[in-house]
């Protein structure tokens, strides 16, 4: 057989019909993950035709989007920000309930944001194809699973049949080789990545990162670095499964235990890419030139090193960016006065980030006039990082510690900035007004984002690392 990428090979292996000239190929799906805000008028479409879901053991769900991160009123029950997220989320619960499917809900120890919980639970596995009606599905190709996100109708074709339609995408290598310099994070990778190859550099291929630069990352940095290839425009991110993807998963609930496990792991072995597999495109990123990044613009492919000037806009479209950003040319943003800080996200909300953030805070107090919120991926995150001491870091600091969910990544639960304020971010889209009408949103890693809450505005980690460690 010829030499087949890892991308040809969860194709090949999940093809239940190959596309024709005119027709889509057919793919099985081995999990379906879905959320409040995407799935009502997919059930609403199966009840209308009188379907069953047809594998809800192969659909997982969880609440995030809409749901607020203030703990539960005296009740015991969630305070939502509005009648719509508290529908939403209702509408979820009744779902799951009436089609049998495993929802983490309110009383779940498991809840979180969709793509962590998947991979914590171990529900995310190599070889899998996952999709979700999201698009930062592309989270869980870090295990090297197939994973992509879809479409609300496609969402119902998946409940209905676990088959979707799709059309063959391209292969994109991106080898990243040599070492991260000290201070740089995979955030700060993928954010240079994306400044590399542009938001559009991945449309239409699924992009498969390799080298030593990506192997030398533990599961959660690959998570981060999968997470944003959708922000460059890709069908997916994958990484090839290696030692550090089974020693992440090995006794996980939903991973496979004892001798299957054994099995299991024998055929992921044989999923990286052949030595030479050809891919329709290949990229080089020197890892050691990677600074500390950020974005200066309203998309997450305008980006620059952190001490670097903003370039010179290049179009209209630029310029506006620049104007709404209040961000000007020819200057790096350090010093850049900041409002509200987040800590949070399917990008940056694991123990290894709150980590990140909570050794730079340490001892220290947040600048008078900035608002903190810490927000863990799960529960299960927040009650490690409890039983690390890392929230009494964050509330010594000033700092909110908030209950898990998508909080203002997309202040859809009532956790938003207010008009004209800048928020240093550690999720994965400084759209406009994404995080509130007006709002300005800076892209960053969570040192980055520590550094820039005391300082007050933004500014480099580094010197307060060397202080702690004096
Ligand atoms: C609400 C959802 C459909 C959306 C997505 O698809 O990604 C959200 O998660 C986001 O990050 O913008
Ligand atoms: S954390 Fe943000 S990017 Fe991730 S799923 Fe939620 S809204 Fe989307």
């Amino acid at each position: 057989m010829a030499a087949r990428t890892l991308f040809d090979k969860l194709w090949d292996a999940h093809l239940v019909k190959p596309q024709t000239a005119a027709t889509p190929a057919v793919l099985y799906i081995d999990l379906h993950l879905i959320h409040e805000v995407t799935s009502p008028q997919a059930f609403a479409e199966l009840r209308t035709r009188g379907l069953p879901v047809r594998c809800p053991e192969r659909t997982l769900a969880t609440l995030d989007h809409s749901t607020p991160t203030t703990p539960f009123d005296d009740l015991g029950q969630p305070v939502y920000a509005s009648e719509e997220a508290a529908a939403q989320v209702g509408e979820l619960e009744k779902n799951c309930a009436q089609f049998g499917i495993r929802l983490n809900g309110w009383s779940s120890e498991h809840r979180g944001i969709v793509h962590v919980i998947g991979p914590e639970l171990g529900a995310t596995q190599p070889g899998m194809t996952i999709v979700c009606g999201d698009s930062h599905t592309s989270t869980h190709g870090a295990f090297g699973a197939l994973a992509f996100g879809i479409g609300t109708t496609e969402v119902g074709h998946v409940l209905a049949t676990q088959c979707l339609l799709q059309q063959k995408p391209k292969t994109l290598a991106i080898h990243v080789d040599g070492a991260l310099p000290a201070g740089s994070s995979a955030k700060d990778l993928v954010l240079h990545i994306i400044g590399q190859i542009g938001v559009n550099g991945g449309t239409g291929h699924v992009i498969e990162y390799r080298g030593s630069a990506i192997q030398a990352l533990s599961m959660e940095q690959r998570m981060t670095v999968c997470n944003m290839a959708i922000e460059a425009g890709a069908r997916a991110g994958l990484i090839a499964p290696d030692e550090t993807t089974y020693a992440y998963l090995r006794n996980k609930p939903y991973a496979p235990q004892g001798e299957d496990w054994d099995k299991a792991v024998a055929y992921w072995n044989t999923l990286a890419s052949d030595a030479d597999a050809r891919y329709d495109r290949e990229v080089r990123v020197d890892a050691s030139r990677v600074a500390p990044t950020v974005t200066y613009g309203t998309h997450p492919g305008m980006v620059v090193a952190l001490h670097a000037p903003v370039p010179t806009p290049a179009s209209l479209q630029e310029r506006r960016a620049l104007d709404y950003m209040k961000v000007e040319a020819g200057k790096s943003l350090i010093g850049m006065s900041v409002d509200v800080v987040f800590i949070g996200s399917c990008t940056n909300s694991r123990l290894s980030d709150l980590r990140d953030a909570a050794d730079v805070l340490r001892g220290r107090t947040l600048d008078a006039r900035v608002r903190m919120l810490v927000v863990p991926g799960s529960l299960a995150i927040k009650r490690e990082a409890e039983s690390e001491g890392l929230d009494q870091v964050f509330r010594a600091a000033g700092a909110e510690w908030r209950e898990p969910g998508c909080s203002m990544c997309i202040a859809m639960n009532g956790d938003l900035a207010k008009p004209g304020q800048l928020v240093v971010s550690t999720s994965n889209r400084n759209f406009e007004g994404r995080q509130g009408p007006g709002a300005r949103t800076v892209l960053a890693s969570p040192a980055v984002a520590a550094a820039s809450a005391v300082a007050g505005c933004i500014a480099d980690p580094q010197s307060l690392l060397q202080e702690q460690a004096a």
